[in-house]
């Protein structure tokens, strides 16, 4: 194309641009007039108050970010249609389309066309901008047989354009195997197995999107949840989804899931017994242990009469429903209501009539149907449950733990009552267990679990019980697990989350970690004990030095100052114990850093919370010492090395673990 023609095709699309940002305003300025009038509009105060939800959350939706791109993309098909795909819909005053959203139907081809399955694009576009303006863009002629695939040079630029701040959505530039997991139908549970920086963490928050889109009515009522694996990286995520216009979705880690306060802790052998799956079965036959044999008949007045029921009967009653295994509670209720129904039966066989409805209330809250159930089906809360079992485990371990694991997790000297116990991290997944099995929890409708591989089976169960009707999108990497009971199979995973079967599909193009580094941390996973593909890199740019050095601070120091010469973030991670002594240096020598938290340029991360952030510029402290620090150290320290996006410095005074 002639430079003025390629001139004035900008121009057009710099107007196209101005026009779609008037339209949203318009869009907006609707929305708010609506807003204003809705309560006469409305009727009864339910109704103003829904439809001013509804509208408040449509106004927020429409909020124009001046600094992100109203399009990135544009699709000319071979039949003349000719669309602008962007992060929302626009439509003009007619409602006829001037942006489309991403996730609409046609949008798909925008990521899935390619020259041998053009799917009808003539022209695929894609947009380059800086700042909110639009600069340039990129036509591949796919009826022609161009393609530019991963050569694009505004790919690369969207890759490489360093980080500040928290995750952005990658809409503008999300590849065809990431799109077929976005696009996933509702129905379907995937576990996406990625190396890291593959975008596993990207294609989840997108898929959650997508689905909201798609599907927002069914959602809206049952909610999609987002599990991390800590609150900074929930911190660090946060953005995503608002700047893609979804803002109702919950994001939890799992304890926070969890209702109990913990206050204790455990020992490393307790922990892990805690954690097993054994554990399911050893509460669910405490609480079986809870209900008993009727050894009485009931006898019961109603002032006029005095009923009987005689214990076979009551046997007979307790039994079937024992067989028919409903959650405790709910077998208490089921147990009362034929009780009472039984007596009711007798009433009316002697009286020819059916007796009030508040004859049958009365029995059912009856001193002698009440001490029956207290007797024969006991209510029991979780905390009871969990206490009972953690004083003393014998009877319900039995057969399922061994002595010694046993003795891990039975308390030395157990609290007064349920109450005054400190409960553990460990103790409050039990007791969400022993609440599974007392009661039903309300399902979500979808759920997107990040770091999938560190989950524990238990904790497995304990999201499989709010999942029961709702599909999952399981994100991990089975070489970054570094929880005692990290998973090596995801088979397992999927089967403690209720999901046996699902699909595990792999990603290995890496995004954010440079070639250099990328083969550096590959050289640990022969070390790591579990059957993961390594990954490959889509970035030549980037380097990796590797310096040893005498003094480590006054390394780190001096790698700070260098890194500080070049844009975006820089991390410094080391092990946990050597962070304060770090950033201590760090200040003595006028250099100010932040931790997880904060905003500023430098942050210096314990090796545990490293997990799932990047930074442009990692400085990878004493890898001995992260290695050392506990039992899966190689693993941790697999996820410290590629943190970076575009330059690791390794500062070392210790030999480097010899898979290195
Ligand atoms: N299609 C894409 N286009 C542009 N950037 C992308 C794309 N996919 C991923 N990225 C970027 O690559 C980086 C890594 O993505 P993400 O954090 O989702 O990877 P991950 O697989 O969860 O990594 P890890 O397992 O290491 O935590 C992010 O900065 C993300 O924005």
């Amino acid at each position: 194309m002639p430079a003025s023609d390629l001139d004035a095709d900008l121009d057009h699309e710099r107007e196209h641009l101005t026009s779609s940002r008037t339209a949203l305003k318009r869009m907006r300025e609707g929305a708010e007039a609506l807003y204003a009038v809705g309560g006469d509009v409305a009727g009864d105060g339910y109704g103003a108050e829904s439809l001013g939800r509804a509208l408040s959350r449509r106004i927020a939706e429409l909020a124009d970010d001046p600094t992100t791109p109203l399009f990135f993309g544009r699709l000319r098909f071979g039949d003349e249609g000719d669309y602008h795909i962007g992060r929302r819909h626009v439509t003009d005053e007619r409602g006829e389309p001037m942006v489309l959203d991403w996730r609409a139907p046609i949008s798909q081809s925008f990521y899935r066309a390619s020259a041998g399955d053009p799917q009808g694009v003539a022209v695929r576009r894609r947009f380059g901008f800086s700042a909110g303006t639009l600069t340039s863009f990129e036509d591949e002629h796919l009826d022609r047989g161009e393609e530019l695939g991963t050569a694009s040079r505004i790919l690369t630029n969207e890759i490489e354009r360093p980080r500040v701040g928290p995750m952005r959505d990658i809409v503008a530039t999300i590849q065809p195997d990431q799109d077929e997991l976005v696009r996933a139908d509702i129905e379907e549970t995937i576990c996406v197995q990625g190396a890291p920086g593959t975008g596993k963490t990207a294609v989840g928050l997108h898929r959650a999107a997508y689905l909201l889109y798609l599907h927002r009515e069914r959602l809206r009522r049952s909610k999609v949840l987002i599990v991390g694996p800590n609150r900074a990286f929930l911190r660090y995520i946060a953005a995503v989804l608002p700047a893609l216009g979804e803002i109702d979705v919950a994001q939890s880690t799992v304890e926070d899931l969890l209702t109990t306060a913990v206050r204790g802790s455990d020992s490393a052998e307790g922990q892990v017994v805690k954690h097993d799956p054994r554990m399911a079965e050893v509460l669910r036959r405490a609480l079986g242990r809870y209900v008993r044999r009727p050894e009485e008949p009931i006898a019961v007045s109603d002032g006029a009469y005095r009923w009987r029921l005689p214990e076979t009967v009551l046997r007979r009653l307790v039994d079937d429903v024992r067989r028919e295994d409903p959650p405790h509670a709910i077998g208490r209720e089921r147990v009362r209501a034929r009780v009472v129904a039984l007596l009711q039966r007798q009433a009316e066989a002697r009286s020819g009539e059916s007796p009030p409805e508040s004859w049958v209330r009365r029995m059912g809250r009856s001193a002698a149907v009440v001490s029956f159930l207290d007797a024969c089906w006991p209510a029991v809360t979780p905390e009871a449950l969990v206490f009972d079992v953690l004083s003393d485990p014998t009877d319900a371990a039995e057969g399922i733990l061994s002595e010694p694991e046993q003795a891990a997790i039975r308390w030395a000297k157990p609290a007064r009552s349920p109450r005054a116990t400190r409960w553990s991290a460990a103790d409050a997944v039990l007791i969400d267990e022993a609440a599974g099995l007392i009661d039903r929890l309300p399902s979500f409708g979808h759920v997107v679990i990040d770091e999938a591989q560190d989950l524990s089976p238990m904790q497995c169960r304990a999201i499989a019980r709010r999942s029961e009707h709702a599909s999952l999108t399981l994100l991990g990497d089975l070489a970054q697990g570094t929880a005692p009971w990290a998973a090596r199979n995801w088979a397992d995973s999927l089967e403690h989350l209720g999901k046996p079967g699902a699909a595990v599909v792999p990603l290995t193009i890496g995004f954010r970690v440079p070639q250099a580094v990328v083969a550096l941390a590959n050289r640990l996973l022969p070390a790591l004990g579990v059957d993961v593909a390594a990954a490959t890199s889509l970035r030549g740019d980037g380097w990796l030095r590797v310096q040893e050095v005498s003094d480590v601070d006054a390394g780190t120091v001096d790698a700070v100052r260098a890194a500080l010469e070049q844009d975006g973030s820089v991390g410094v991670i080391a092990a946990d114990s050597a962070v304060d002594r770090l950033a201590a240096a760090l200040r003595a020598a006028g250099l100010d850093s932040g931790g997880a938290e904060d905003e500023s340029r430098i942050t210096v991360l314990p090796a545990t919370l490293a997990k799932g952030l990047e930074y442009d510029h990692v400085i990878a402290v004493e890898p001995a010492e992260i290695a050392a620090a506990e039992a899966r150290g190689l693993n941790r320290l697999y996820v410290v090395l590629t943190r970076a996006v575009s330059r690791l410095a390794v500062i070392h005074s210790r030999p480097l673990p010899s898979p290195l």
